[in-house]
């Protein structure tokens, strides 16, 4: 039986590559949810030039400091009225009345509010004055020049996940299109005899595909373009036939018939093509299998799955979605109520973040409570080696609400 560790190493060693895929150019508007596929830099500094934070007066700091705080800096003559957009201007002595954004005239070194003199809004004219009263450091509510990023800089690294943030950075930086990794293509193939298609009439000892809906719902989430079919028999020879008629893809996602059945129809058709089929110490998610296949004349990496819907979800999380996706987000929280795991095995149970910040378990260990799952925020780990945890103790939480 090998260890989870072992399985996700074999699986990156196998398709990581595959999955990894070519760059292509997206605009940004089409770009939210993909990933970099090159380093970013930016052309120009941000902010472009200094300006002001504050709707105030751009002045000297000097001016007021010259002269003792309980005089103030006496009167100052208003030189200007630069608002957001307008060209960069130099300094007129005195004072300019500045908008938020607007840039600061070369000679000026702060920014004193609006609020400090007047009312908000209430700004005087060029020729009439103004008095201050506070001492001004100088850069105050200045915004430097390049003190978000330097022209040069990288903006953000290759295999970064854009998301609006990361996408907002691009469009400031003046980027209008990006080099993205192209969305792997990923066959799901659910199989099984007992299968039916959802809206079919469900016959006496049938049950409907749910693996092939949520493994495709699955590697969409993750970044991957879905193709999902479902091979609704146990004859090797139906399963050969629909991989023959499959496009190029990156990789093969099978589930159900691998374990130690008469009618095993993965194990059946790929074992012969070399794909190796085993026991990973892992519950639910244990009999898997993955090789490399012929699809359109391509070898196309594969995985093959347990069938039992929250063993395939869970091999998706563990072995499948970090190559996609990277890491889930991984916290630790105390378990709402003491559990028992199979000492040998890695157990994951599907669990709830409660708002006093503990974890509870729902549902069974079972790998049928696909229900349960659905009702669930967070993967709970129970490594091989635990066999029991009490109430209040620590475990490792992934949380797979995004
Ligand atoms: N004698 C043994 N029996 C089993 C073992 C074992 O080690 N020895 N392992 C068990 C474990 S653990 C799992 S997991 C399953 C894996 O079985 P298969 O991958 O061969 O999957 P199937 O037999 O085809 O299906 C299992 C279960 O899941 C249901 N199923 C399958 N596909 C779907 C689908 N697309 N949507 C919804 N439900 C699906 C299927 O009807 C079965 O109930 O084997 C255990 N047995
Ligand atoms: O390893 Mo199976 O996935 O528990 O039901």
């Amino acid at each position: 039986m090998t260890t989870v560790a072992e399985h996700q190493a074999a699986v990156r060693a196998l398709a990581e590559a595959a999955l990894r895929g070519a760059a292509e150019d997206v605009p940004l508007g089409a770009a939210l949810g993909r990933i970099l596929a090159a380093d970013v830099t930016s052309a120009i500094d941000l902010p472009p030039f200094d300006n002001s934070q504050m709707d105030g007066y751009a002045v000297r700091a000097g001016d007021f400091n010259r002269l003792s705080p309980d005089a103030g800096t006496g009167p100052l003559r208003v030189t200007g009225h630069i608002a957001a957009g307008d060209p960069i201007t130099a300094f007129a002595g005195g004072a300019a009345a500045i908008m938020t954004g607007a840039p600061l005239p070369p000679g000026a070194d702060a920014v004193v509010p609006v609020e400090a003199v007047g009312g908000p809004g209430t700004f005087a004219a060029v020729g009439e004055s103004i008095e201050l009263h506070e001492p001004v450091a100088p850069g105050a509510f200045v915004r430097a020049r390049g003190s978000d990023l330097a022209a040069g800089d990288t903006v953000l690294s290759a295999g970064t996940l854009l998301g609006p943030a990361q996408l907002g950075a691009l469009a400031a930086s003046g980027l209008t299109t990006v080099a993205v990794r192209r969305r792997p293509r990923v066959l799901i193939v659910s199989t099984g005899a007992e299968l039916t298609a959802p809206g079919e009439p469900l016959a006496p000892g049938a049950i409907y595909d749910a693996n092939a809906i949520a493994l495709a719902a699955a590697v969409t989430q993750a970044g991957g373009t879905a193709l999902a079919t479902g091979v609704y028999s146990d004859e090797p020879e139906h399963l050969r036939v629909a991989l023959d008629a499959a496009g190029p893809v990156e990789l093969v996602v099978t589930s159900g018939g691998v374990s130690a059945g008469a009618h095993e129809v993965v194990r059946e058709t790929l074992g012969p093509l070399g794909v190796r089929f085993g026991s990973v110490a892992l519950q639910p998610g244990g009999p898997q299998g993955l090789g490399t296949i012929d699809i359109s004349g391509f070898p196309t990496p594969v995985l093959c799955f347990p069938g039992n819907p929250v063993s395939a979800l869970v091999s998706f999380e563990l072995f499948l979605r970090p190559l996609l996706r990277g890491s889930r987000p991984t916290t630790h929280l105390p378990l709402a109520a003491s559990v028992e795991s199979p000492i040998g095995k890695h157990q994951v149970r599907r669990g709830r973040i409660t708002t006093d910040h503990t974890v509870e378990l729902v549902g069974g260990p079972s790998s049928h409570l696909l229900a349960a799952y659905a009702r669930s925020d967070a993967l709970v780990h129970l490594p091989e080696g635990v066999a029991h945890v009490a109430a209040g103790e620590p475990v490792e939480v992934w949380r797979i609400d995004e």
